[in-house]
């Protein structure tokens, strides 16, 4: 194999930033587990359903329901609960019937976690860190979920307090660049300014980008110049 491409390393997860916004997220169970898939579902703005007897919601799920974050349908899953799904979680202390609902998901091509059965998952969880834009997923890829969560706050610890709004710093400066330089055949020269910008400047830098330094920045977009911070600074009287 030519050295300069990757090795195919097999066995892990295709890790994606599935875009959930405004879909159909079913979750089946109300436990603590529930609890937390609900969190990550309408942290990714999903439209959130749980099916779950109303005595089986812990106090969290109960809390949710009542602010009306999600919808509730008071009994156990029936397979109709399915139409009009996009993605099921279900975490359940039922080991038949999540079997029935992983194979109901199958037929109908609807991806599906059953929580604690990696082998009824289209996709496993993994542990989150997220700070504003950002996130960081920890996969084990099933082989110690304890670990992933432990590994996560070693990598949370790493980074800079800042590094969410940093990132919306950049955020803005890259939507101000497409809009005064929306040509398409432009997307080479902006992409390679944008890249660089990041380089120049530190994490704290971006930080502390303002309105008026993004303006001082994009004049020089057109030049191809790369202005250091202090340099946009200076140049702000
Ligand atoms: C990361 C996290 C995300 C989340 O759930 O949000 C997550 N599990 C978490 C916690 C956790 N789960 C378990 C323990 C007890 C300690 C231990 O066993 O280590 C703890 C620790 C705790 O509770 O603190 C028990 C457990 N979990 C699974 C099995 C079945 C099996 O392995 O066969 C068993 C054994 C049951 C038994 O022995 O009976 C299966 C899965 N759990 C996964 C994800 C997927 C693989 C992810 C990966 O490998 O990276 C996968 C495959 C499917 C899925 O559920 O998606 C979340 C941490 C969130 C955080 O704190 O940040
Ligand atoms: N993957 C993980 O991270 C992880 C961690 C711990 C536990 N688990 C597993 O996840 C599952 C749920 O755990 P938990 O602690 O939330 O359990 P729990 O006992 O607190 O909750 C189970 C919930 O399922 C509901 N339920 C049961 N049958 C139902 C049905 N047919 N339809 C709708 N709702 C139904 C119950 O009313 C209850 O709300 C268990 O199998 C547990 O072993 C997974």
């Amino acid at each position: 194999m030519p050295r300069e491409f990757p090795e195919i390393q097999s066995a892990g997860s295709l890790i994606v930033a599935w875009q959930v916004k405004n879909k159909n997220v079913l979750v089946v169970g109300g436990g603590e587990v529930a609890a937390g898939r609900i969190v990550h579902a309408l942290n990714a703005d999903a439209t959130v359903t749980v099916v779950c007897p109303a005595s089986g919601l812990n106090s969290e799920v109960a809390y949710r329901v009542s602010q009306q974050q999600v919808s509730h349908i008071a009994r156990n899953f029936e397979p109709r609960d399915l139409d009009g799904a996009d993605m099921v979680l279900c975490a359940i202390d039922d080991p038949t019937a999540s079997t029935q609902i992983w194979q109901l998901c199958k037929e109908r091509r609807i991806p599906v976690n059953i929580a604690d059965v990696p082998s009824e998952c289209d996709f496993y969880f993994g542990s989150v860190h997220r700070d504003g834009p950002l996130q960081v997923m920890v996969s084990t890829n099933g082989n110690g979920p304890k670990l992933a969560s432990i590994i996560r706050k070693k990598i949370a610890e790493t980074l800079p307090d800042n590094t969410g709004a940093a990132i919306e710093n950049v955020g803005k400066l890259r939507k101000k660049l497409r809009d005064i330089a929306p040509d398409p055949a432009q997307g080479p020269k902006r992409m390679k300014w944008m890249s660089n910008i990041c380089e120049a400047w530190s994490l704290d830098e971006l930080v502390r980008m303002n309105d008026q330094d993004r303006d001082s920045l994009l004049s020089c977009y057109k030049s191809g110049k790369i202005p250091t911070y202090e340099e946009i600074r200076s140049s702000a009287g």
